[in-house]
């Protein structure tokens, strides 16, 4: 293939065209709910409750509806992905998995043999509640994936960028996250593999990550010359691979902050503007994010630093564009955001949590520079942020849980991170409970599936248009959600949502965000867990 080819890794089918929409599971018996072949539309009434404060401080609590109108393409797009990062340890683990579920491979493991699979993915690896049997009135679940029309993951096309050259089965090599058993079966599609040049600033990534960059665009800082390259990149990979649509996602080194700056980072013609200059504070993900959001490219960030500077989101809005991010939940920091809110919710009052973890792998030498550590530390600890505020009976304003974040490079452990967490809290009458959790995490073996659950909501959401059902304005049009795709919170540590509105990172409302949006887009009620039908008879 000629070089810096993207393999395809994905189509079920030859010739380009994606694979044949698969069988609806099911389907909606409503009155509110129309299909045709190109599209579901619903009308959904959307119950809330309207909060008020009387004369006398009481709160007034008024039920509150909003009917909506949804509409969502069911044509599945032919879906080009592309990784900033693809020869790292994540974007060479992924490529990998995909091709391994393409093709059904089962390989040898010391533990006996192995098929490849999505565990890991909540969309590929999860169930929903559809409803309950009204025979047996037992609850009937469905595959995740099952309840939009999503595109599948096997039917992927990938490819990408990289700083450094090496095609994708020498970079699996050197990533040494998989067995060779798997690797000897996919080696010869990664080596067809080559990542495309990339833009390389070296101040933003530890000084660690040079000696492996000898694939780069010229340049070492921002330039319209750079948005241009990747806003080509972009075009060719679709035109090549004959895509309906691509998505990007950063899974790139993690780099330090960019020091927002007012008349440089602020509005989106300034951030334009610092481009073109040449602004040495402009980082290479804010400037793929740029390229993308100026194509209307959905585009990810799935490490910690902050890509999006306020002129990026400002852009990405005028633009009609979508983003999100930021850095992957994968571990740790998942255990971390089910837990909490497992204790806070129990009314048990963490009072410190310490956050240790050693790992040895490409990130972690990066993340060995305080700089880059700093950006983790960030998305590592305000993790807690929501759910204690939220719990006023055990903290006061302002109160919070003492939080400790350690971030260790220790080679020998390579991919397979140790974490090592404490939750000290108070319990009844002055009792105290510690949880201590040793966790090993496989760290690209559990973001990889996150990767594909970003892609496939994602571009999920690209397909989904909403209007105020009965809007008198003149535009009584369909639109498209706000720019900012909150709704990928639970894959992300640090969830960008839109200039104003509250993070979530509690995981178990993370998901039900996702679950109650999707079925309201085909019609259903939000999952609830009141099962009445069990308790009133
Ligand atoms: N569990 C996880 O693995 C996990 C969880 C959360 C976040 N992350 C983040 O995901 C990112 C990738 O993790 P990884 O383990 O794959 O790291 P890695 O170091 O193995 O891979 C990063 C890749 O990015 C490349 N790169 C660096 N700068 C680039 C640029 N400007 N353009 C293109 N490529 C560039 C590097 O050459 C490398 O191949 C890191 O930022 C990490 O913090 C990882
Ligand atoms: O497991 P988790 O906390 O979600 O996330 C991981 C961190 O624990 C680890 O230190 C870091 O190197 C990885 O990039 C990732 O961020």
């Amino acid at each position: 293939m000629a070089p810096h080819a993207e393999e395809r890794v994905g189509s079920a089918t030859e010739g380009g065209v994606a694979a044949t929409p698969p069988k609806d599971l099911f389907v909606v018996d409503s009155p509110n709910v129309k299909y045709t072949d190109d599209a579901i539309t619903t009308k959904y009434t959307y119950r809330t409750t309207a909060v008020t404060k009387d004369a006398s401080g009481k709160y007034v609590a008024a039920p509150k509806e909003t009917l909506y109108d949804f509409k969502v393409d069911r044509k599945i797009p032919k879906l080009g992905v592309m990784l900033v990062g693809l020869g790292g340890n994540n974007g060479t683990t992924v490529t990998a998995g995909i091709i391994a579920n393409r093709r059904g491979l089962v390989w040898d493991t010391k533990e006996g043999k192995r098929a490849a699979n999505y565990y890991g993915s909540v969309i590929m690896g999860s169930t929903t509640k559809l409803g309950i049997d009204s025979e047996t009135s037992e609850d009937i679940n469905i595959p995740f994936h099952d309840l939009m029309p999503m595109v599948h993951p096997n039917d992927l096309v990938i490819g990408g960028w990289d700083i450094s050259s090496m095609n994708l089965a020498d970079a699996m090599d050197r990533a040494k996250v998989l067995e060779p058993s798997l690797k000897a079966l996919v080696r010869k599609e990664m080596a067809t593999i080559t990542p495309l040049p990339s833009i390389y600033y070296p101040d933003f990534i530890a000084a660690n990550q040079e000696e492996r960059a000898d694939n780069l665009i010229p340049g070492n800082k921002a330039s319209m010359a750079h948005v241009e390259q990747i806003r080509k990149d972009i075009k060719d990979f679709k035109a090549a691979n004959n895509l309906d649509k691509v998505i990007v996602q950063w899974t790139a080194n993690t780099e330090r902050f960019s020091d927002v700056t007012e008349g440089v980072h602020d509005t989106a013609e300034n951030l334009l503007k610092a481009i073109e200059a040449g602004h040495e504070e402009v980082s290479p993900s804010t400037v793929f994010a740029v390229a993308c959001i100026l194509d209307k490219v959905p585009f990810i960030n799935g490490s910690p630093q902050n890509t999006f500077v306020p002129g990026a989101i400002k852009l990405a809005e005028q633009h009609g564009a979508f983003i999100g991010g930021d850095d992957f939940k994968s571990g740790q920091t998942k255990m971390k955001s089910a837990l909490v809110e497992f204790l806070i919710n129990a009314g048990i009052k963490l009072t410190s949590i310490a956050s240790y973890n050693h790992l040895g792998n490409n990130d972690g030498m990066n993340l060995s520079s305080q700089k880059q550590f700093r950006s983790k530390e960030i998305s590592k600890s305000n993790v807690v942020d929501d759910m204690v505020a939220a719990n006023t009976v055990l903290y006061a304003k302002d109160e919070h849980p003492d939080h400790t974040v350690v971030i260790k490079y220790m080679p020998a452990v390579g991919d397979n991170k140790r974490a090592l967490d404490e939750y000290y809290a108070e319990i009844f009458l002055g009792g105290h409970q510690t949880i201590s959790i040793f966790n090993v995490c496989e760290d690209s073996l559990l973001a990889s599936p996150l990767i594909i659950d970003l892609v496939l909501v994602a571009e999920m959401m690209t397909r989904i248009q909403w209007k105020v059902h009965g809007a008198e304005s003149a535009d009584d049009k369909y639109a498209g959600f706000h720019s900012v795709l909150s709704v990928l919170s639970y894959m992300l540590k640090a969830p960008l949502t839109p200039p104003g509105t509250p993070v979530i990172n509690a995981l178990a409302k993370q998901r039900a965000a996702i679950t109650n949006i999707f079925r309201a887009c085909v019609g259903l009620e939000p999952e609830s867990d009141m099962t009445l039908e069990h308790k009133l008879f």
